[in-house]
């Protein structure tokens, strides 16, 4: 038996079966009844009795009749006639089996497979998930490059459904009841717009094995591993490929095409109860630049990752690519570029659009949906974080994340390098999101431990941007988000020269462009500092500031380093030096977690700081021992409960927590909310 569905079409009035399913269509005017069918519909509920079994209330799932019968009533419709491919589906037999919500491979016991009608349809053996698990691990390590881990991984994942949403029946006569008002409102509906009803097998035509929850849980058992894989540095390479590896649509594409009608658009996602909403405009993708539409790759990494690791349902999760053209030309002469081929929208068009897109999410989702931002041009992230803080519950990642992350990881660092917050002095090179993100939540922290007001705090730190050192004498020509920086000092050109006279004891690389941190740089930095903290945070890897292996050789292995992208161990005179992995994955996903558990309608940069200390608490001796700031991903779902408890602690604290009443254990509450992928049994 397939799925059981309930089909509204054009003019189709015959019942009809096919060789295991039934095809039941009634027109608005007359219902011909089929005996042999009533008794498989009958059947079909059965299936469904005092089960989880699941109900589609899909208006347009894909369906494919591959015995040639016409089992829509569309082939029936004269040409003048209007067709409304309306399905309602239970998942059983061969769709259960492609759906990938749903699908547990040969996972599914004996029962469920006599009970769903899988019996021939998978070999006999019955295995468990940890099986599963390391027979994939085993597949996926047989591939050399690790984009090709990327697609087997993204074939495995479904962020889309076959059906669209599902009501979990648990009692029979639930079942008979939805089934009744779905059939009612079936029959109102084709009396009305003249369709029809089948009750059919759907079909599908997906080449692979689709499996959500394997997915995660192959992501959780594995995440060191992993992560470099659905996220960065490979992530950046499947955006950079997006065009060529695309095989299915992952995230829910918003065009200018789309201007005026967002909210209708927004209905399409299949999913209603979101939690969580990752953007992109695609403008500055890690540190590759333009990608445009492509850059749809981040906010499903980004999604996968609050899922994996901060726990969010995978189905409460909205990724989302603003597509306002590109100006990256390469990609306008790409035939297969899957974006607008136009240069990109700017100024009130722009603004208006994404007025529109944040105005339909508070209408669709509510208030409390999180809206993170993420890979946006500086030229807007700023302006974008400032008119929605007040009024929506947004964050933006590049800015707030990563100064959330950097600012645990020179706390922790402080074990190392000795001294507390006030006595260092900071140089970035990049005065961009992150640079003045990272700079401003330091000077902030800075602020609280010594009492002095933040402009004290801010002139022991210290950004270079492209055109050198951030100095009062440039004031007038700066950006507004780099003006505080704008200190008095003599204009300096280099970052080496930056080095050599200002001697910081934390060097920050944010910009973007791989290969600054020179020998030389590394040099001057060893010999003003004992200890000198390092942190190349640009990603993907080719953007990095500098290697680990460059860190701990041009610094003879007395650099503390970590890095945007990950690198492995190195091994320098006879030691093994470990650098943590400084990205705001450690960060968002347990920040969100915080505000989701805890109703926050607003996101307070004091927030930011209990996140941040939550982080830098949890870096063991054994982690210092090893020259580690950041403790290790493996453990990453601890850490995000525990970061979500002290940030859902804060927002209580502020006033800005809806959820009452507080639970006493939030770090108990932020892990019994978590999703784990386990599978489900299915009766
Ligand atoms: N590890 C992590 O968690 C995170 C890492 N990042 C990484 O940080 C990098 C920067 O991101 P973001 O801050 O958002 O980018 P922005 O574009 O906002 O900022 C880049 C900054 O770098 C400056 N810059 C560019 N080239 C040079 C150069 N040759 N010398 C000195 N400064 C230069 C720019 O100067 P100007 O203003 O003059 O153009 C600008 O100030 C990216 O690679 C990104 O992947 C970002 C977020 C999180
Ligand atoms: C990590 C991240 O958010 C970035 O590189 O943009
Ligand atoms: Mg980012």
């Amino acid at each position: 038996m397939g799925n059981f569905s309930i089909n509204c079409f054009g003019t189709s009035k015959k019942i009809s079966k096919d060789q295991n399913n039934i095809h039941s269509r009634v027109s608005g005017e007359k219902e011909e009844k089929n005996v042999s069918g009533r008794k498989k519909i009958e059947s079909v509920l059965k299936d469904v009795k005092g089960g989880e079994s699941v109900l589609d209330l899909s208006p347009r799932s894909t369906v494919v009749g591959d015995d040639g019968e016409e089992i829509y009533g569309e082939d029936c419709a004269t040409e003048d006639q209007l067709v409304t491919p309306l399905t309602f589906s239970v998942a059983s037999g061969y769709s259960l089996l492609r759906d990938p919500q749903y699908n547990k491979g040969l996972a599914f016991t004996e029962n469920e497979r006599d009970a769903h009608y899988l019996r021939g349809l998978l070999p006999p053996t019955v295995t468990s998930q940890e099986l599963q698990v390391k027979k994939l691990m085993n597949s996926i390590r047989q591939y050399e490059l690790p984009l090709q881990k990327y697609v087997a991984m993204m074939n495995l994942q479904a962020r889309i459904s076959t059906r669209y949403s599902y009501i979990t029946l648990n009692s029979m006569k639930c079942d008979l009841f939805l089934m009744l008002i779905l059939v009612v409102w079936c029959v109102l509906w084709s009396m009305m717009y003249g369709s029809s009803i089948s009750l059919h097998k759907k079909k599908e035509n997906f080449k692979t094995e689709r499996n959500e929850r394997l997915f995660y849980k192959l992501l959780i058992d594995n995440v060191d591993e992993l992560l470099p894989i659905v996220y960065t540095p490979t992530v950046g390479e499947a955006c950079q490929k997006y065009g060529t590896i695309f095989q299915r649509p992952q995230g829910l594409y918003i065009s200018l095409k789309e201007k005026g009608k967002i909210l209708e658009v927004m209905k399409n996602w299949p999913h209603k109860s979101i939690q969580v909403i990752v953007v992109t405009d695609g403008e500055r993708i890690l540190g590759l630049g333009d990608l445009g539409c492509q850059g749809m790759g981040i906010p499903v990494g980004k999604l996968a990752l609050y899922t994996a690791l901060g726990g969010f349902r995978p189905s409460a999760c909205l990724p989302v690519t603003i597509d306002v053209g590109t100006n990256n030309q390469k990609l306008l002469n790409d035939e297969f570029y899957i974006g607008l081929k136009q240069r990109r929208a700017t100024g009130q068009e722009y603004y208006d659009l994404l007025h529109e897109f944040m105005s339909a999410v508070k209408q669709n989702y509510g208030e409390k949906v999180l809206i993170q931002f993420e890979d946006f041009a500086n030229h807007n992230a700023f302006e974008l974080l400032t008119k929605y803080s007040t009024n929506h519950l947004i964050f933006n990642d590049d800015i707030q994340g990563t100064a959330s992350v950097v600012l645990a990881g020179v706390v922790a660092a402080l074990k190392l390098i000795g001294g507390t917050l006030p006595d260092h002095i900071f140089l970035f090179l990049g005065a961009g999101e992150a640079g003045t993100g990272i700079a401003e939540l330091i000077a902030l922290e800075m602020s609280k431990q010594t009492k002095a007001p933040i402009e004290e705090s801010r002139k022991k730190i210290f950004l270079l941007d492209s055109k050198g050192l951030i100095v009062s004498s440039r004031k007038n020509s700066l950006q507004h988000f780099k003006k505080p920086w704008a200190h008095e000092h003599e204009p300096v050109k280099t970052l080496l020269e930056a080095v050599k006279i200002i001697k910081p004891t934390v060097l920050i690389g944010s910009s973007g462009v791989g290969k600054t941190f020179t020998k030389e740089v590394i040099e001057a930095m060893t010999s003003n500092n004992e200890k000198p903290f390092i942190l190349a945070l640009s990603n993907p890897t080719s953007q990095s500031e500098c290697t680990a292996e460059e860190a701990y050789k041009w610094s003879e292995g007395r650099a503390i380093f970590a890095s945007g992208s990950p690198f492995d161990p190195v091994e320098y005179n006879g030691k093994v030096y470990y650098s943590g992995q400084a990205n705001n994955a450690y960060i968002f996903p347990g920040f969100g977690l915080g505000l989701v558990i805890s109703g926050a309608i607003r996101v307070h940069d004091d927030m930011l700081l209990a996140a941040s200390e939550s982080l830098a608490k949890q870096v063991t001796d054994e982690n210092y021992a090893k020259g580690l700031t950041f403790p290790p991903f493996t453990d990453i779902r601890k850490i995000s409960a525990n970061i979500a408890a002290n940030v859902a602690a804060k927002a209580y604290e502020l006033g800005l927590a809806t959820l009452l009443p507080r639970p006493q254990n939030l770090v108990k509450y932020a892990e019994s909310c978590m999703y784990f992928p386990l599978y489900c049994n299915y009766r």
